[in-house]
């Protein structure tokens, strides 16, 4: 479990803090996502618990240790980070996926690629995982399934996923989402471990066990889709705004 403890933290020396008194706790289950208008803190969080960042008050721990009792790689050992313009190494798509996990198997990286539905795509090209890797040959969608599969090849304690703002296929789309929850309980990751997406697609905040609003450096209101959109107008502007009809039952 993660927690935030009356935490206050800005972007660099000298800024006015970018998060609040954010007070927060991220179970050890199940999908947890984060809406809120640009600028509103979001990234923000990411950084902190990814320890980018260190808070100037509070504390932050994992699993009731804190945050300065573990080394910098203890903690990056266990949070898996999805990022939304994902940079990808020059090298082949095997090295690309290795990139955490140098001693990972090739049948390891083929698990992986199938479940984020790439597997038929490494399977047509010649040199199959020792294919070079352009920015220039994948799509921003496929770029953001190869992340996944990287974070994914060892299973995280937390992923953390910053949704693709960017318009992408439905299928990278259909993969994020099935790796997040799975019919095939043993593949669904929001069962085994925490999720925490910052959500920019309906069908992502749906999907969430619970729902945290942040607006301008503070956690507004915290819920279900349901208790979200019957108490929180920022939440309902925010849904609509996703281009979604809020009368809509959860799927
Ligand atoms: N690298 C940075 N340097 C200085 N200030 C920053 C930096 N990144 C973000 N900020 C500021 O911190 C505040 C919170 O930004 P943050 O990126 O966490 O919001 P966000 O909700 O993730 O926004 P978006 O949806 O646009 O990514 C904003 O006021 C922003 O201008």
């Amino acid at each position: 479990m993660i927690e935030l403890r009356g935490v206050t933290a800005a972007r660099g020396p000298g800024l006015r803090p970018a998060v609040r008194d954010i007070d927060l706790r991220i179970p050890r289950r199940g999908h947890t996502a984060i809406v809120g208008l640009s600028g509103s803190g979001k990234t923000t969080l990411f950084s902190l618990i990814l320890r980018f960042l260190q808070p100037q008050e509070g504390s932050l721990l994992l699993n009731g240790q804190a945050y300065e009792e573990s080394a910098p790689w203890e903690l990056r050992a266990k949070i898996a980070y999805v990022e939304q313009e994902t940079p990808l190494v020059p090298g082949t798509i095997g090295e690309n996926l290795r990139f955490s996990h140098p001693e990972a198997t090739d049948e390891e990286l083929r698990r992986v690629l199938r479940e984020v539905g790439l597997d038929g795509k490494v399977d047509s090209l010649e040199d199959g995982l020792d294919s070079p890797l352009s920015p220039a040959t994948v799509s921003g969608g496929e770029r953001q399934r190869i992340a996944l599969a990287r974070a994914i090849l060892r299973t995280p304690d937390v992923l953390l996923l910053d949704e693709a703002t960017a318009q992408i296929d439905a299928l990278s789309e259909a993969a994020v989402h099935t790796v997040i929850r799975d019919r095939d309980r043993d593949r669904d990751r929001a069962r085994h471990g925490a999720v925490v997406t910052i959500a920019h697609r309906l069908s992502t905040v749906l999907d969430a066990d619970a729902i945290i609003v942040m607006e301008a450096g503070r956690i507004r209101a915290t819920g279900t889709h349901e208790t979200l959109l019957a108490t929180d107008d920022l939440y309902r502007r925010l849904i609509s705004a996703l281009r979604i009809n809020a009368t809509q039952p959860a799927a």
